[in-house]
């Protein structure tokens, strides 16, 4: 579902990524690990075509990201470390107009679904977004992914901030996501929550992606122990 080949970004002398392959397929959930500036978010960012690479390819569901970005970006959702939504309107007006941009025309109810299915409670629904939590905000983010039928969720940092309650329901809800058959991409400095969630782990170092493993092959202990030899 997302695939990066070969993926170099160099600003002037300084370069970032030093070659990144990685590949994440339906079903799966990859947390990018990595001290500050190691690269992920930059690895993140060309994904979604906010930066170019300088060399490289990233490809989503087989479609070159930089040479068809419009079609590439129908099948992909991303979800920013901070979620920012019309705070003016409510959390269905949002999905509702965000899902129309994406080309959709959903009715109430089916809408008022999509809120539920991403763990927004039924009372929230109506309310202004400018009274949601940093956790309701990003149901509303997960809400509309599923509402634009994204084959594949980005996310920058997302359980930063959040609560260990509002982490557990984050969990369960990207584990639905990715037990429909979709791919779950994020960058993540919580190492407990990437192996409770993910089922493969990169850790980033100085723009080289040194460690790719699966989550089955080793424990939140064991990950912590190679994070800090690594980094
Ligand atoms: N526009 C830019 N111009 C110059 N250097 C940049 C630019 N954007 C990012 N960098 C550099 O690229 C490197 C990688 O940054 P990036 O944000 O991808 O790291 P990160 O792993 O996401 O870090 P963090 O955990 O802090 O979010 C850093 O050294 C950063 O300073």
């Amino acid at each position: 579902m997302l695939r990066a080949e070969q993926l170099k970004k160099s600003y002037k002398e300084q370069e970032v990524l030093k070659g990144i392959d990685l590949q994440v397929k339906a079903g799966e959930v990859y947390c990018l690990l990595g001290a500050n500036g190691a690269g992920k978010s930059t690895t993140i960012n060309i994904f979604l075509n906010f930066k170019r690479p300088s060399s490289g390819k990233v490809y989503v569901k087989d479609i070159d990201v930089n040479l068809r970005p419009q079609e590439a970006r129908k099948h992909m959702a991303y979800i920013p470390e901070v979620v920012m939504l019309y705070p003016s309107l409510s959390g269905l007006e949002n999905l509702n107009f965000f899902s129309q941009l994406a080309g959709y025309s959903y009715s109430k109810t089916e809408l008022e679904q999509f809120l539920l299915s991403a763990g927004l409670q039924q009372g929230a629904i109506y309310k202004r977004m400018e009274s949601y939590s940093k956790g309701m905000r990003q149901k509303v983010g997960i809400a509309i992914a599923i509402s634009k039928n994204a084959g594949a969720l980005i996310m920058d940092e997302p359980t930063s901030g959040l609560d260990p309650k509002a982490t557990n329901e984050f969990t369960e809800i990207v584990r639905s996501f990715s037990a429909q058959g979709r791919a779950v991409l994020m960058a993540t400095h919580d190492l407990f929550n990437a192996v409770n969630i993910g089922t493969h782990i990169g850790i980033m170092r100085r723009g080289e992606l040194v460690h790719s493993l699966k989550t089955t092959e080793i424990n939140a202990r064991d990950l912590q122990k190679l994070y800090l030899e690594t980094i």
